[in-house]
């Protein structure tokens, strides 16, 4: 992929900043819809993923990102689908990266679900990458493939080793199942602090078809917390890592745990990011349904301006929260798109 022209510029910095006086400095973006799993808590069996010709190229993937740095985004998240299955994308990585050199950005960073890291852990680390997050449900390799229902766990451990052989940090997401993998919390963090990495607990939210089963297994994580609690000694810390997770250390392990708890306590009033799809659509918020069309002003004009506009148009109408519920009466989700589209 042939570098971008488009830098940071100074002169046109303006920062964004919402109208809860938020700022706005952290961009997920999904590089792909399309994916080697089908977890069962953001696929369907039988996906339907968009044509290609719908996608961004990498190019214009950067030209925005690089807008956003431009204006005040210090931290960028590659995510998707999966993101290392989209072709050629260690070039997306490699010409990002020049933003880390420059000092515009704090941080380039992915989430995974690693089954493709012994591939790329190297020239992610050569990128640039420090830290990675890897999601990782269940140690069973049965039960992996059965959340999963494509995935190989001894692909994803290749992964892990390749990754810690490259240097890359890494934090293991596991969305807590009421069901299916509440037993194992306590071994998947006592495997992840053995192994030098942090653990993070996520409540399942209620994004993509809902279904009885997916209410069955809404787990919240001040139950999950109570259990550990029994067990390990949580200390509260105050560390952040610009994500929406609230940290604690394990005396026992020493490593951190963190919980994301969009549905019992949500973090909305500190919220810091906005989500870009592999269309083009600026999501302002992973819960809400509006979203703004940079595709268009992208391809409109190669000068930066109109998308700049686009931009500060988008953040302007940031809503405050999201709207999740998950409970019977409320049989339908909040939000019929996927999560592996607005990139999880
Ligand atoms: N409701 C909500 N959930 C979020 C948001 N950001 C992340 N999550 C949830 O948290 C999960 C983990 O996010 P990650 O991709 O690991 O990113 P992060 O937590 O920002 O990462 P760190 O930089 O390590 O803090 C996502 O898959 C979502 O399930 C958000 O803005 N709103
Ligand atoms: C959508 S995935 C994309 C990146 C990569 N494929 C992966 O699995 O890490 C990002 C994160 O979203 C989480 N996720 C997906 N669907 C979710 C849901 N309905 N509720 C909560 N988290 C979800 C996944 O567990 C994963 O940690
Ligand atoms: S959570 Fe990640 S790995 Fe699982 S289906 Fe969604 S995008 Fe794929
Ligand atoms: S749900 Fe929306 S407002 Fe709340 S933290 Fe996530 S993106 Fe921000």
């Amino acid at each position: 992929m042939p570098e971008s022209k488009t830098e940071p510029l100074p002169s046109a910095f303006r920062p964004l900043v919402d109208p809860f006086g938020r700022g706005i400095t952290y961009l997920r973006v999904s590089v792909t819809d399309r994916c080697d799993f089908r977890c069962v808590y953001c696929m369907s069996e039988n996906m339907t993923f968009l044509p290609k010709r719908d996608l961004l190229t990498l190019e214009e993937l950067d030209r925005i990102c690089s807008v956003f740095v431009s204006n005040g985004v210090r931290k960028l998240r590659i995510t998707g689908g999966e993101p290392l299955v989209r072709r050629d994308i260690m070039s997306l990585f490699r010409s990002l990266s020049r933003h880390l050199d420059s000092g515009a950005l704090d941080e380039l960073t992915l989430t995974t679900n690693g089954s493709q890291l012994s591939r790329y852990a190297e020239e992610l680390a050569a990128c640039g990458v420090r830290r990675i997050n890897v999601s990782i449900d269940t140690l069973d390799p049965e039960k992996f493939h059965r959340i999963t229902r494509w995935g190989d766990l001894a692909k994803v451990q290749e992964g892990l080793d390749a990754a810690q052989r490259a240097g890359l940090k890494i934090k293991i997401n596991t969305v807590a199942l009421k069901g299916v993998n509440e037993d194992e919390i306590a071994t998947l963090l006592t495997w992840a602090h053995g192994r030098g990495m942090d653990l993070t607990l996520i409540e399942v939210m209620p994004l993509g078809e809902i279904d009885g089963q997916r209410i069955d297994q809404f787990l919240p994580l001040s139950l999950v917390r109570a259990q550990l609690a029994q067990r390990f000694s949580l200390e509260e810390i105050d560390e952040r890592t610009g994500g929406p997770a609230r940290y604690v250390r394990v005396a026992e392990t020493g490593g951190k745990l963190g919980f994301i708890t969009p549905m019992t306590h949500n973090f909305c009033e500190s919220c810091n990011r906005v989500r870009l799809t592999c269309t083009g659509q600026l999501f302002m918020c992973l819960g809400q349904e509006d979203a703004a069309d940079l595709r268009g002003p992208a391809r409109a004009s190669s000068d930066d301006a109109m998308l700049r506009q686009a931009i500060a148009e988008a953040i302007s109408r940031k809503p405050k929260g999201h709207d999740f519920v998950i409970d019977r009466r409320h049989a339908r989700p909040a939000m019929a798109r996927h999560m592996s589209l607005t990139g999880g």
